[in-house]
């Protein structure tokens, strides 16, 4: 009979997935491999040709890398799992918590698990017809928003029935995020046994050229900065941590910042990094662990690494903001 299909089909539904960057599944150096091959031959991530990166990926860098990164994330591994993962996924419960029944929210990585395409099946059998794509990076770049969108349309490619789809901007400038970071890092603060002098804002980098090619991540971390300076009553530096690679990358490098503070007169220093939605292995141990040992050998007396926003209250404040926004009229006038 005509329409008894209709009449079976699940009450349509809205979801949001929340894109983080991937992280190996176990911190040993055969899955440390199979993810940063995945990760390192995106060319998106590493933008020259595949014909020239290729064997040198295959050859000096999935050879000699794996076992030292494997190491480092033995370091920070919690008992849930990798930092990225247990963080991004305490943010989506914590989310789901926050908006109710009537939004489901789930969780995705663009490399490795959970992978996007599965999650987006998931969300599809519970009836999700509607989906908000947010890429969890307050600074835009093509080596981390695009990338996670361009696998999701990847996954969507493959589907006879599509859902809906809409996608999360930067909010690299959006009060809502700048006042998180202040309310995130005045709570940690406040029961250190010191008062920093400054304040560090250490971001991820990437090469120059990149930057040089229009992309406009340098500049969006410059103004999350400057709008976090403005709110701070500490003086607020800037730098760029975890090159890879020859090529020259965005500066001043973070460590070589540390190094030129101490010179400067600096003794007691707090350390942000805003720029990540989730702590990971670049926060935890490149500058929780070393960047801290630096200072301190530098002749720096007092180092505080302060967490990311995680899954904090003033991180689920935010993504309600930010999420509530853009399903304006699908929630609201949904029939
Ligand atoms: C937050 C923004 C990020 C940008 C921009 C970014 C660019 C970028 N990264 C690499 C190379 C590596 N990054 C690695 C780890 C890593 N990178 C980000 C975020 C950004 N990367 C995160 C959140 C993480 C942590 C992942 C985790 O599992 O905790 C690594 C792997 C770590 C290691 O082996 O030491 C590499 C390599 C490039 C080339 C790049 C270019 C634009
Ligand atoms: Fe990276
Ligand atoms: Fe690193």
């Amino acid at each position: 009979m005509p329409g008894s299909e209709a009449d079976t089909r699940m009450p349509s539904r809205v979801g949001v997935l929340l894109i983080n960057l991937g992280t190996p599944d176990a911190p040993d150096a055969a899955s440390v491999r199979r993810y940063l091959a995945e990760f390192l031959s995106d060319p998106r991530v590493v933008e020259i040709p595949q014909i020239i990166w290729q064997p040198i990926l295959r050859g000096a860098v999935l050879t000699t890398r794996p076992k030292k990164s494997a190491h480092a994330y033995q370091q920070v591994w919690m008992p849930g799992g990798s930092p990225l993962a247990v963080y991004t996924r305490e943010t989506a419960e914590a989310l789901q918590q926050a908006m109710g029944p009537d939004l489901i929210v789930d969780w995705a990585m663009r490399y490795g698990n959970p992978s996007i395409a599965s999650r987006l099946q998931a969300m599809m059998a519970q009836g999700c017809e509607r989906i908000l794509l947010a890429p969890l990076y307050p600074q835009y770049s093509g080596a981390t928003t695009a990338t996670a969108l361009d696998k999701a349309f990847a996954a969507l490619a493959d589907m006879r029935l599509q859902p809906a789809i809409r996608t999360l901007p930067p909010y690299y400038a959006d009060p809502a995020y700048i006042a998180a970071l202040k309310t995130s890092i005045d709570g940690h603060l406040a029961p250190l046994d010191f008062r920093p002098d400054a304040l560090l804002a250490s971001f991820h980098g990437m090469p120059e050229r990149t930057r040089k090619l229009g992309d406009p991540y340098y500049h969006q971390s410059v103004e999350t900065v400057r709008l976090l300076d403005a709110a701070m009553d500490l003086p607020v530096h800037m730098s760029f941590q975890s090159r890879f690679g020859r090529a020259k990358w965005l500066e001043p490098e973070t460590e070589a910042t540390l190094t030129r503070l101490v010179k400067e007169g600096v003794r007691n220093i707090a350390v942000v990094t805003p720029g990540f939605s989730a702590d990971c292995l670049e926060t935890l141990e490149e500058i929780g662990l070393r960047a801290k040992e630096v200072f301190l050998a530098e002749g720096g007396e007092k180092f505080a690494f302060l967490p990311c926003l995680n899954a904090s209250p003033e991180a689920i404040t935010l993504y309600q903001r930010l999420v509530g926004r853009e399903l304006s009229g699908w929630v609201d006038q949904r029939v």
